[in-house]
């Protein structure tokens, strides 16, 4: 691990976010609170020094983390500010008589809030309002020690614990209040800006928005690691889940053998979906991180990828809402077992629930994917373009679109193709629609853009998931085209198959008021969704055994994994002969 740390210290090795999301699936694996208090000190200590600092900070700053000689902490958030990052409070007064920054807190809402490792960590990269003779140039970030290395707290420094939480247990989160403490001039972060002895400022980025994006895109990596850890935490509950519906039978056919709880329809519909959804995201955040490789090997910086920024943050979106959902049907699809703390669900719920929110809260970030949806459309076509699509915008959509997308004309309805078309023709429509709408009310009616935006706020929030609904089912349909193995490639191939099923059911009613599914097709893909649950519910054992997840992160005793942390856990072992209450051999019948 340390040494792959400094892989990423020394210039990003080649394939190093790939390697290192393997890496941050297993840690989280194991331990969820382990994997974000790393994602702390590593990934956001570390990814802000890394990403905003130069490499003599990185050197100073991020390397003797790598040799555990201290952590870091990340303070963003405020009391005050948390979404809304540039609102932040926090100061930061260049002296030029003694060339330090003074980092003070002016007020409550200014405290920094929630913040990981903030009870045991030394030193704090805190963003603050960069501050020259009064002149305000930003949120820059600063590095600010927090506490010695044996504990004793630095002048000016307070931090609280903020003690009792929903999950994370094994992460001290804090609030610091800074009371005029002094830094060196050398502790800002000036990659995007930096301020001479004398107090001069200067930036390699003109631009204040484009400036304070770039402070931002420092956050990318972690999204995606989040992303994986959401993944991780998709993976257990449905090795638990599945592999206890192999095995728990209830009901059945008179005078027969009761049936495993996996034949029963409803068991099979409430967790395949969500096995083909992990299958997909699984692909799809491969792809981000080798495109992410990609633009690191080639020196190109984070922080001007915006295209990679907004997938990123689609991605982080959809995973973590798409784990709380497949969480909780695990939960349930388990009935009184799955309630239990020794059978792993419970505590996964708890302490994944918080990822939708931290990292950047999700109705946030999917308007990140659409600012630059609309960029890039807005480029491609023009503005007056756009003007031109106001005006028969309702022909428009349902004529010229429907012929570059004549699905229903050639494709058989439910293939492959038809769904990857279905999923491009709704996210064009939402996006042309997005843009007509939001040129009217701003270019035409001079409404204020923040009220038009708002006001289309369920729109946006539909095209960026429509967007990254279509980004995984391609990377699947990608992924299958290249699985060598034909066995896999056949599984493979059903599951995408039933991600794209899924995905266009969901939406069944948009594709009906839009005429582009006729009633008829409309049964015909629920029919196809019933089937494709059916025809894979046994092959979804499989599925999750390859997930390769060591025993020992699994910890859930229904899932025939002995739990260290509740040795009282009832052992039913997947194919297990039915267990009768006086064959029920509990495996600590020892004690
Ligand atoms: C090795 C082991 C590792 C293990 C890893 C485990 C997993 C990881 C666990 C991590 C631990 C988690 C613990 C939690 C930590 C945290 O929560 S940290 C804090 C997180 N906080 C956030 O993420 C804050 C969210 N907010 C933001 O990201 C930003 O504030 C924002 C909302 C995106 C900014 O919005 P806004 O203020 O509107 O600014 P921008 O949208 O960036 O606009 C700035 C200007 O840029 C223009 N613009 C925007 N988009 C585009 C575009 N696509 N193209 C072109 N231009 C664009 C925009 O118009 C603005 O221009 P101006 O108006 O001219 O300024
Ligand atoms: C366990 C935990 C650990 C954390 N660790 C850290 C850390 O180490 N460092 C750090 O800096 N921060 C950390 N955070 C803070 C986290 O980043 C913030 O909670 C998050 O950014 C959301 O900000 P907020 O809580 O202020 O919510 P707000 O931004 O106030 O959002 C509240 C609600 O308003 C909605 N909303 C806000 N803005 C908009 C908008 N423009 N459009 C639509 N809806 C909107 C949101 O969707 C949400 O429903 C942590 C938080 C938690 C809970």
């Amino acid at each position: 691990m340390q040494r792959h740390i400094s892989d990423q210290v020394a210039g990003r090795k080649k394939g190093f976010i790939s390697k290192s999301l393997c890496i941050t699936e297993l840690i989280c694996s194991a331990d969820m609170a382990t994997g974000v208090k790393m994602g702390v000190v590593c990934g956001l200590y570390g990814g802000a020094v890394t990403n905003l600092g130069s490499p003599e900070q990185v050197e100073k700053l991020y390397v003797p983390v790598t040799e555990l000689a201290f952590t870091g902490m990340f303070a963003m958030t405020e009391r005050g500010h948390g979404s809304n990052v540039r609102g932040i409070l926090t100061e930061a007064h260049y002296d030029p008589s003694t060339q330090e920054f003074v980092i003070h807190t002016p007020c409550e809402n200014a405290q920094k809030m929630y913040i990981g490792n903030a009870m045991k960590g030394n030193y704090a990269a805190v963003f603050a309002q960069l501050m020259i003779n009064g002149e305000c140039h930003g949120p820059h970030c600063f590095i600010v020690p927090i506490r010695d290395q044996n504990g004793v707290m630095c002048l000016g420094v307070t931090a609280i614990d903020m003690e009792h939480k929903e999950g994370l247990h094994g992460v001290d989160n804090g609030i610091l209040i800074f009371d005029h403490v002094r830094i060196p001039r050398e502790n800002l972060l000036h990659k995007f800006g930096s301020v001479s002895a004398d107090g001069q400022y200067s930036s390699p980025i003109q631009s204040k928005g484009s400036r304070f994006n770039a402070m931002l895109a420092a956050l990318t990596p972690t999204r995606l690691a989040l992303t994986v850890q959401a993944m991780a935490a998709m993976k257990l509950g449905l090795i638990i889940a599945v592999r206890y519906s192999h095995s728990r039978r209830q009901f059945g056919p008179k005078n027969q053998d009761e049936v495993k709880i996996i034949e029963h329809q409803t068991q099979y519909l409430r967790l395949m979906p969500h096995l083909a959804a992990v299958l997909a995201l699984t692909f799809t955040t491969r792809h981000t991180a080798g495109l992410m490789d990609e633009a690191l090997c080639q020196g190109q910086d984070l922080q001007s990828n915006r295209p990679l920024q907004a997938l990123v943050a689609g991605l982080k979106a959809y995973s973590t809402w798409a784990n709380v959902a497949c969480l909780q049907e695990c939960r349930e699809c388990t009935g009184g077992m799955g309630f239990m703390m020794e059978n792993r669900i419970p505590s996964l719920k708890c302490d994944s629930d918080v990822f939708v929110t931290f990292e950047g809260d999700n109705m946030v970030m999917l308007q990140v994917v659409v600012r630059e949806l609309l960029s890039q459309y807005s480029r491609q076509i023009g503005k007056s373009m756009v003007s031109g699509l106001i005006k028969s915008w309702t022909s428009y959509a349902s004529d010229s679109l429907r012929t570059s997308f004549p699905s229903f004309f050639v494709d058989k309805v439910g293939d492959l193709s038809f769904l990857l078309k279905a999923l491009s023709y709704r996210e064009r429509v939402l996006q042309r629609s997005l843009a007509a709408r939001l040129y009217t009310k701003v270019d035409k009616n001079k409404e204020e853009f923040f009220s038009a935006w708002n006001s289309c706020l369920h729109h946006v929030t539909g095209l960026a998931l429509a967007h990254i609904h279509r980004v995984t089912l391609e990377q699947f349909a990608l992924a299958v085209q290249e699985c060598q193995v034909n066995e896999d490639q056949a599984l493979l191939k059903k599951f995408c198959l039933l991600h794209g099923t899924s995905l266009v059911y969901q939406e069944r009613g948009w594709y009906l008021e839009h005429n582009y599914l006729s009633t008829g097709a409309s049964r015909q893909i629920r029919s196809q969704l019933l089937e494709l649950c059916r025809s894979v519910k046994d092959d979804a054992l499989k599925v999750v055994s390859d997930f390769n997840m060591p025993p020992c992160c699994i910890q859930a005793p229904i899932a025939g994994v002995p739990n260290s942390r509740a040795p009282w856990g009832f052992y039913p072992q997947p194919e297990s002969p039915i267990p009768q209450p006086q064959s029920q051999q509990r495996a600590t019948s020892k004690l």
